[in-house]
């Protein structure tokens, strides 16, 4: 996590100062790119304490196409309250434009709403070299009925064969069938005679609108749950995970707690596992998903700026 800590060094360096929508001002720079390789480590930020819990039940509550904070609130989350309206309804925000996109005034199947993450899956399964698996939350005729347009707005799945002698040294180190739910045809395409994932998965993100003090730990955090999950369910091995950024700032009052975590030193990442059983992205429960020693330095309070 060494590039997290570098953006924010750069941030606090050279960054623009500029007012913003929220009135508190930021130090800002347009364009930043970071890259995760999934297999040295899940990068759950260790230079600070992150609320896991709260990362794990955003995700699976945009997965179940819910705009709803009642959710969020029972299972003790509170990150999304200061922006839900008296019902707790929050618009038509990401959960609503991955799962049922509206198709006006007819898609040509008879949809009346696009499910973009079902489709992702599918393709992933049936025709994985397609460079079109993209998930857009940036719905331009929706965004005035969203509580706030979409930060991380847009994303794309990217599989690559895996290398011949890569893959038996996979197979020889893992000795596993990677579950998937796609049909036997399907699944050759998927998984070699051996039950070797034939793929690699990426993900690449473009978040316009960056707090990169507070809400870049749980985004990266957050995809690269997604991107394990995907994999998981389409039979492939998880690669890289791709951040990239528009404006990327530090809000005025984050700065002091900045500067604390870049004279931190990072420490081992964590590991995550899956339940192996789940297939279909819609299974996957908060039990199946567990971290395992994740040990940081303690957390950093920061107000954040509504
Ligand atoms: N200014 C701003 N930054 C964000 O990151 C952000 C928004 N607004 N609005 C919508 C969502 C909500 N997100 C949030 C909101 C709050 C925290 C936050 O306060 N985090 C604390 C405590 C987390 C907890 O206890 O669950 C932290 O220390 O990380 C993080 C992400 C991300 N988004
Ligand atoms: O997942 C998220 C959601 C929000 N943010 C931040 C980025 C900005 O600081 C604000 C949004 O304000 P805009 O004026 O709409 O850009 O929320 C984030 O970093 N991650």
């Amino acid at each position: 996590m060494q590039e997290y800590l570098n953006l924010l060094s750069q941030v606090l360096s050279s960054g623009t100062e500029k007012d913003d929508r929220t009135g508190t001002g930021t130090r800002s720079v347009f364009g930043a790119q970071m890259r995760f390789r999934l297999y040295n480590g899940f990068p759950l930020l260790t230079t600070k304490k992150i609320h896991w819990k709260s990362v794990v039940h955003e995700l699976l509550w945009f997965i179940k196409g819910d705009t709803n904070i009642a959710y969020l609130k029972e299972n003790g989350v509170s990150i999304w309250d200061e922006w839900a309206d008296e019902n707790g309804d929050l618009g038509p925000i990401y959960g609503e434009q991955w799962r049922s996109w509206p198709a006006y005034p007819l898609d040509p199947m008879g949809r009346l709403s696009i499910d973009q993450l079902g489709d992702a899956i599918h393709t992933l399964r049936t025709n994985p070299d397609s460079r079109r698996i993209i998930i857009n939350a940036w719905n331009v005729g929706s965004l005035h009925e969203m509580a706030l347009a979409p930060c991380h707005c847009l994303f794309q799945f990217n599989s690559r064969p895996i290398a011949h002698y890569h893959r038996v040294s996979l197979g020889a180190g893992l000795g596993v069938v990677m579950p998937t739910g796609a049909s036997p045809d399907e699944e050759a395409n998927i998984l070699d005679e051996a039950g070797i994932p034939r793929r690699m998965l990426d993900l690449q993100l473009y978040q316009r609108s960056a707090d990169l003090f507070l809400g870049v730990p749980f985004n990266i955090a957050s995809y690269s749950l997604l991107l394990l999950m995907v994999a998981q369910v389409t039979g492939h091995t998880p690669g890289e995970f791709v951040w990239t950024g528009g404006d990327v700032h530090l809000y005025l009052n984050h700065f002091e707690q900045a500067r604390e975590q870049i004279e931190r030193l990072p420490l081992f990442l964590p590991d995550l596992r899956l339940n192996p059983k789940v297939r279909e992205i819609d299974d996957f429960k908060f039990e199946d998903i567990t971290l395992i020693g994740y040990d940081p330095h303690p957390a950093i309070k920061a107000p954040v700026a509504v």
